[in-house]
């Protein structure tokens, strides 16, 4: 994924307020909160100068006691449940991100994730979606309310004394040109320790995702070098911004200080000279002192935004990988529906394109029912077929049809509800066994799951564990065996009822029995439905209907085993050499 130093913050922006509109009146809410805890903090002044007044006059200061008290109170009630309020909605920010983002990946489309590094996906969910909280709170309502109160205390202090002002706005005005060299600075930082923390996630994933072949390999220690730098990596980006984070909030601060020491010596000159009196050098002395939280938050709210932005930049960047177009689940086709036809006519397709052609005019037509053999040398472009069929890539010329219809005139859903898909390494994800063979028909009943135990004779496997159908089957189902995976895959596709069956078979052997099993079970399945074999077996090539020749992406035969051995070199020399023949 490129880097995002090409991003601009005005869509950053516009992302940002896009997922903080649902939520503007409980934002608005907790701003006006903020604001009036503010307000209330700015009457305070006016009521010291009254204090203050009454003890120089020898008046009685109750009523002054009691308003200040009053205030003070009110004050820190409505700043907490402003600060509450606040903080629900940021959270409810990151809760839209997430859910948006979250929706967004799993409709990206697989050329998009052929690029992207999973962990890299998943920690723009997980950690850059974290930093809008901080955006909401500290960015937007911060620059609002701080920028508010600031223009408020401003006005204040402008009605108390304007030379003052004129005093307090020229230290500030220096200070500002001194945060504008360093903002940039923190964004970058920002953005690269976000990044790190991307690469992290993707070094984390690799290493999980194959830790036995990572023992196995004795390469603990070059995989947890990669994860260290990348944290460290992180951790020195981040010092970075902190650093420059801090230089900002310090020279907000020293610049409040030196207003402070300023006005203190003009101010002192003023009511030596009688231009001003005490109580009002005090009064605007105090606004000095109040402006330092508005400053401090403005400042806050401006780096804040630098981190934030450097997260939105990355968040939109995972927005803008291609996706598949939102659709609804479409419903399984019923049962007894009629199997598909498929046919590809001059499909030209390669992967990206800075690759080779995988398929350079691939054309062959299969009707509806009945068993269709592929096969071919490693590379040659089988499991591309499905994959094409699957609509996970698009072809770059020709035509692939289902039924006759064009696959880009079918609505994705429905014609994957049509199909039932067995990868080559058939996955099994985390969870319960049950869990795993629903996946694709959540509604199938207790008699269609019993029905497809018993064709794939997992229902002896299902008896043996404690747990039946409950058994939680561990992380990509390592609990299993591979043939048990193989045949978990093959059940969970039965069930969806498909009108086509893409099944690719595993290269390593399962035992004779359950081989002849299943074999038995695809003939069986071939019966009532289309079913398209990538094969290495050579039990499977002879009882396919049609076997599909395949080399170096196009088709060189088609035809019967039989006819084959007898018609194509190559063929014969796979089925003597290749297949995979033990269990025949
Ligand atoms: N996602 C991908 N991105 C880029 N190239 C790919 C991708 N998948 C496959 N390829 C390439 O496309 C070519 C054909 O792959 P394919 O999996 O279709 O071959 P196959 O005939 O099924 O091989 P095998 O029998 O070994 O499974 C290979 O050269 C492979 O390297």
């Amino acid at each position: 994924m490129s880097t995002a130093e090409t991003q601009t913050p005005a869509p950053a922006w516009r992302l940002l307020l896009g997922y903080v509109r649902p939520h503007r009146w409980a934002l608005l809410a907790g701003a006006v909160l903020s604001l009036v805890t503010g307000a209330t903090g700015l009457l305070l002044p006016l009521v010291a100068r009254e204090l203050i007044d009454d003890l120089a006059h020898d008046r009685a200061v109750t009523g002054a006691l009691a308003a200040m008290s009053g205030l003070v109170i009110a004050n820190a009630a409505m700043g907490a449940l402003g600060a509450y309020v606040l903080q629900r909605t940021a959270e409810s920010v990151v809760l839209g991100a997430r859910r948006a983002l979250s929706s967004y990946l799993l409709r990206l489309r697989v050329r998009a994730v052929d690029r992207s590094e999973p962990g890299d996906l998943m920690a723009r969910i997980t950690s850059d979606t974290t930093l809008l909280r901080e955006v909401t709170t500290d960015s937007l309502v911060g620059l609002g309310t701080g920028g508010l109160t600031l223009v408020a205390t401003v006005v204040m202090m402008g009605l108390v004394d304007p030379v003052l002002l004129g005093v307090t706005l020229a230290v500030i005005l220096a200070a500002g040109t001194v945060l504008g060299l360093i903002v940039p600075r923190i964004n970058r930082a920002s953005r690269r320790a976000q990044d790190a923390v991307g690469v992290m996630g993707a070094a984390l994933e690799r290493t999980l995702g194959a830790l036995r072949t990572v023992k196995a390999s004795g390469a603990e220690h070059r995989e947890e070098r990669a994860l260290h730098e990348a944290a460290e990596e992180s951790w020195r980006q981040s010092v970075r911004a902190a650093k420059w984070s801090a230089a900002a909030g310090n020279t907000a601060g020293l610049a409040m200080q030196i207003a402070f020491i300023t006005v203190l010596a003009v101010g002192g000159a003023r009511v030596a000279t009688g231009a001003v009196d005490v109580g009002t050098l005090v009064a605007f002395l105090l606004y000095v002192f109040y402006l330092m939280a508005p400053i401090q938050q403005v400042v806050g709210a401006i780096t804040q935004y630098q981190t934030g932005s450097a997260a939105l930049a990355r968040i939109q960047e995972a927005l803008r990988l291609p996706a598949e177009p939102p659709a609804r689940p479409a419903p399984l086709p019923p049962a007894g529906a009629e199997p598909a036809s498929v046919a590809f006519r001059d499909v030209r397709f390669r992967y990206a394109d800075d690759l080779p052609y995988v398929h350079h005019g691939v054309t062959f037509t299969v009707p509806a029912r009945g068993m269709t053999a592929f096969v071919g040398p490693s590379g040659a472009g089988k499991t591309t077929v499905f994959s094409l069929i699957e609509r996970f890539y698009d072809p770059e010329s020709g035509e692939i049809t289902l039924d006759g219809r064009g696959l880009g005139d079918w609505e994705l859903s429905r014609l994957r509800a049509a199909i039932g898909y067995v990868e080559q390494d058939a996955p099994v994800l985390s969870g319960s066994l049950r869990d795993n063979l629903l996946l694709g028909n959540p509604g199938a009943d207790d008699a269609a799951l019993a029905h497809v135990l018993k064709t794939t004779r997992l229902d002896g496997l299902v008896a043996r564990l404690p747990q039946g159908l409950d058994t939680l089957v561990g992380h990509r189902g390592t609990k299993l065996s591979g043939g048990e995976r193989q045949r978990v895959a093959i059940a969970r596709a039965l069930l969806r009822r498909p009108r086509l069956l893409l099944l690719d078979e595993a290269t390593s052997q399962l035992d004779a029995v359950n081989e002849a099993a299943l074999r038995d079970t695809v003939a069986d399945v071939a019966r009532t439905t289309t079913v398209l074999v990538v094969a290495h077996r050579l039990s499977t090539v002879t009882m396919a209907d049609r076997i599909v020749v395949m080399d170096a992406g196009r088709v060189r035969a088609v035809g019967t085993h039989r006819e084959l051995v007898a018609a194509d070199p190559l063929y014969a020399e796979l089925a003597a050499t290749q297949f995979l023949a033990a269990a025949d």
